[in-house]
């Protein structure tokens, strides 16, 4: 740990594959990491990378079982899924009863106005890139890419962000942040409905009659956010298929491992959102309209 930075108490709320990773960067930081989930743990392993470049290591966490057994916390993580954000405002309360910040890890574009009403703090969305796999209770897979995170450079997100930053985690600030999330947005209503419905990992996307779907889907997703006042244009949409395509062999996406788990689908945060926003602004999104028929097939 840096020598300015001290141990703090940071809260995961939701330790799945995310939740599980980002308590592994924390607990390897020196901060005592509480595990709020529905099963008992009390330590988690985190793989970074495959085959014989493959480093484990395990981390304690302390379990807490109920909100009403938790205090309130500096700094909360929150990494449910989306839809599953309102299933957890107990424990958000709880946590929050003094203020703090909460680090939303969650995908989507409109984090602060799905997590600001359930809680009294500062809420920091945070933008994930590590490529996280479950491979068994409290035990996850990484496939780190150029960055883990994107969060917004402001000065109220600051004591979040310094801590995140003090630990071994990639962090990027960004001074535009509507941009950066339509961005990370961009990445999953092409990789992850794409990857879910085929039941085939990333490479699934360097496949030429795919690719093209994804590009539609893209250049749709591309509009609607520029629509929102994201500064993207069709150069986005090419350069984010590039990076999804050069994603490390076997690398998974959160939709396909939920669809591969028979959870929930998060389409409603995602593909639904560019849909009813595209809609909203009159703008055609005929793709991904397309693909949220066979999503909500799967997933009413
Ligand atoms: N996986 C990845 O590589 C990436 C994921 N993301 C995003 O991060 C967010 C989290 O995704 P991910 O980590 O994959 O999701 P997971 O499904 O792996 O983890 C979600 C966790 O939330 C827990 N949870 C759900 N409801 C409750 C509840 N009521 N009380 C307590 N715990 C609960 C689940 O519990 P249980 O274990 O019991 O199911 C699970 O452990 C999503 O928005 C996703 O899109 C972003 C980038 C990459
Ligand atoms: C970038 C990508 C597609 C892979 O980690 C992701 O965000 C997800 O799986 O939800």
């Amino acid at each position: 740990m840096d020598r300015d930075t001290r141990a703090e108490t940071v809260a995961v709320v939701g330790m799945g594959a995310v939740g599980t990773a980002l308590a592994g960067a924390l607990a390897a930081a020196g901060h005592d990491v509480v595990a709020c989930g529905r099963r008992p743990l009390d330590r988690i392993e985190v793989t970074d990378g495959t085959g014989a470049d493959a480093v484990t290591s395990t981390y304690p966490v302390r379990w807490v079982a109920t909100p009403d057994d938790v205090g309130a916390a500096a700094l909360t993580v929150l990494a449910t899924k989306i839809h599953d954000t309102p299933a957890v405002a107990d424990w958000l309360a709880a946590l929050t009863a003094h203020g703090g910040h909460v680090v939303a890890a969650q995908n989507g574009v409109d984090h602060v106005e799905r997590i600001g009403p359930l809680v009294t703090a500062e809420v920091v969305p945070a933008l994930v890139y590590t490529n996280v796999e479950r491979t068994g209770l409290g035990a996850v897979r990484t496939r780190r890419t150029d960055r883990d995170l994107v969060v917004p450079d402001t000065a109220s997100a600051e004591p979040a962000v310094a801590l995140l930053e003090g630990t071994r985690l990639a962090v990027e600030r960004s001074a535009d942040f509507r941009t950066a999330a339509w961005r990370k947005m961009l990445t999953n209503v092409s990789a992850n409905p794409i990857t879910a419905l085929t039941g085939r990992r990333v490479e699934v996307l360097t496949e030429q009659p795919v690719a093209e779907l994804a590009m539609r889907v893209l250049r749709e997703a591309v509009a609607v956010g520029r629509a929102e006042g994201a500064h993207l244009d069709d150069a986005d949409a090419r350069e984010v298929l590039a990076w999804l395509q050069a994603l490390a062999p076997g690398s998974t996406t959160s939709m396909l491992q939920d669809r591969e788990a028979g959870r929930p689908l998060e389409h409603d945060g995602l593909t639904a959102t560019v849909v009813r926003l595209g809609d909203r602004h009159g703008i055609d999104v005929a793709a991904n309209r397309s693909l949220l028929a066979l999503l909500s097939a799967v997933s009413p």
